[in-house]
């Protein structure tokens, strides 16, 4: 399965859950708390991730980003957004330095 066909299958997923039950998925709990609870875990996962990088070591990165995205996403869905709408946000700045596209807002 590709990076995209992944993300996409975890966005439906995680969309699905909008009426499930709090009790057997933890989106729909995340869902039910509402979107402190959402951001919260995006900070706490956030640092772990920091922490993580400061040790260097590989496994641990992966495994915090993983759970850094997985929040992202849910924060999204929460928002009926998806993947998708990062993805038109991605290719819209394809090819586009970031240093070009700060120096051009720099003389607005
Ligand atoms: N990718 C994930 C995923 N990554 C992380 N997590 C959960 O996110 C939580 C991370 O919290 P912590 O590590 O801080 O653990 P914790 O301290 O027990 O969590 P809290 O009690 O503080 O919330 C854990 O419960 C993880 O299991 C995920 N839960 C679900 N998914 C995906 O979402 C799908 C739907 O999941 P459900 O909604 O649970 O069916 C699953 O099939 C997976 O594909």
């Amino acid at each position: 399965m590709s990076t995209h066909d992944i993300l996409h299958r975890l966005s439906d997923t995680l969309a699905s859950r909008r009426n499930a039950d709090p009790e057997k998925s933890y989106t729909a709990k995340l869902f039910s708390e509402g979107p402190d609870s959402i951001l919260k875990k995006i900070g706490e996962e956030c640092a772990e991730l920091i922490m993580a990088a400061k040790d260097g070591k590989k496994l641990n990165i992966v495994w915090e980003s993983t759970d850094v995205i997985y929040h992202v996403l849910v924060l999204l869905a929460f928002y009926g957004l998806s993947i998708e709408d990062v993805s038109q946000e991605m290719r819209r700045r394809e090819g586009i330095s970031g240093i070009d596209e700060k120096a051009a807002r720099g003389s607005k």
